[in-house]
């Protein structure tokens, strides 16, 4: 599999209703069909992802979930599977965020088993890494962050970072642009080579101008920049998120 050199993402996360996904996922379309460069890809709840893909059919956009079982097939009430999300054509799956981790108690182990089901069945894990707190040394929670998924999945896989401190995560602004750049730097520097394409992503209150920003400050950085932006909130607004899916493949 070979994932775009660019991405523009959007998490619904449990925000929308049915009838305004539908919504959203017709403004996306009916702009996307006049044709963009970059990959871009919506992550929604479950029962949404097969709607969406019959929504987005025909404009290129990937559809992916946010979480997914740690299990296989079998005896797990309630749960999952990466094989039944692989049969509805899912792409991405999003894994380790911060919020997960608060609701539900996930922990790094349990990220990396999910990882694991995920790519062992071609969806991408999208692994939300960062640090809790603004002064936190950011490559070393990176690095114990990073350990335990990259030791679990094929290093052929492919995989995305979304690099999202949790502080700048629902907040007024993202993170500071040179903060981020030094991050992502780190974060690049730690995945090394890998055989399976990978690609970070920025998230936490992104919105259009985020991504262009910090394109600005790390021109002298490129190993900072992000290979593109994951919004939230900001991406509620179809129009908003097409604006950074412009952003992302113009650069
Ligand atoms: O958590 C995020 C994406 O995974 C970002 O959320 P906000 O953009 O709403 O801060």
């Amino acid at each position: 599999m070979t994932l775009p050199s660019r991405l523009a993402g959007f998490s619904s996360k449990a925000y929308q209703s049915v009838e305004d996904a539908k919504r959203w996922a017709q403004t996306v379309s009916d702009r996307l069909a006049e044709g963009r460069g970059a990959g871009h890809y919506v992550c929604v709840p479950h029962p949404i992802l097969p709607l969406m893909a019959e929504w987005l059919a025909g404009t290129g956009m990937d559809v992916g979930v946010q979480d997914l079982s740690r299990f296989g097939p079998g005896p797990h009430t309630g749960d999952v599977t990466a094989e039944i999300l692989a049969e509805l054509g899912c792409r991405y799956v999003m894994l380790g965020h911060p919020e997960r981790r608060r609701d539900y108690g996930e922990t790094w182990q349990i990220v990396a088993e999910k990882s694991a089901r995920a790519a062992q069945n071609g969806i991408v894990p999208i692994i939300i890494a960062g640090e809790p707190h603004r002064d936190d040394d950011v490559r070393a929670v990176c690095a114990e962050q990073l350990d335990h998924v990259l030791s679990a999945i094929d290093p052929d896989a492919d995989l995305v970072i979304a690099y999202e401190p949790a502080w700048a995560i629902g907040v007024a602004d993202a993170a500071p642009a040179a903060h981020i750049i030094d991050s992502v730097a780190a974060i690049r520097d730690l995945l090394g080579s890998r055989s399976g394409d990978t690609r970070i992503v920025y998230g936490g209150s992104a919105k259009s101008g985020t991504f262009n920003d910090i394109v600005a400050a790390g021109a002298a950085r490129p190993a900072g920049i992000p290979d593109g932006v994951f919004l939230g909130r900001a991406g509620l607004d179809p129009h908003a998120f097409l604006a950074s899916v412009d952003e992302v493949a113009s650069d």
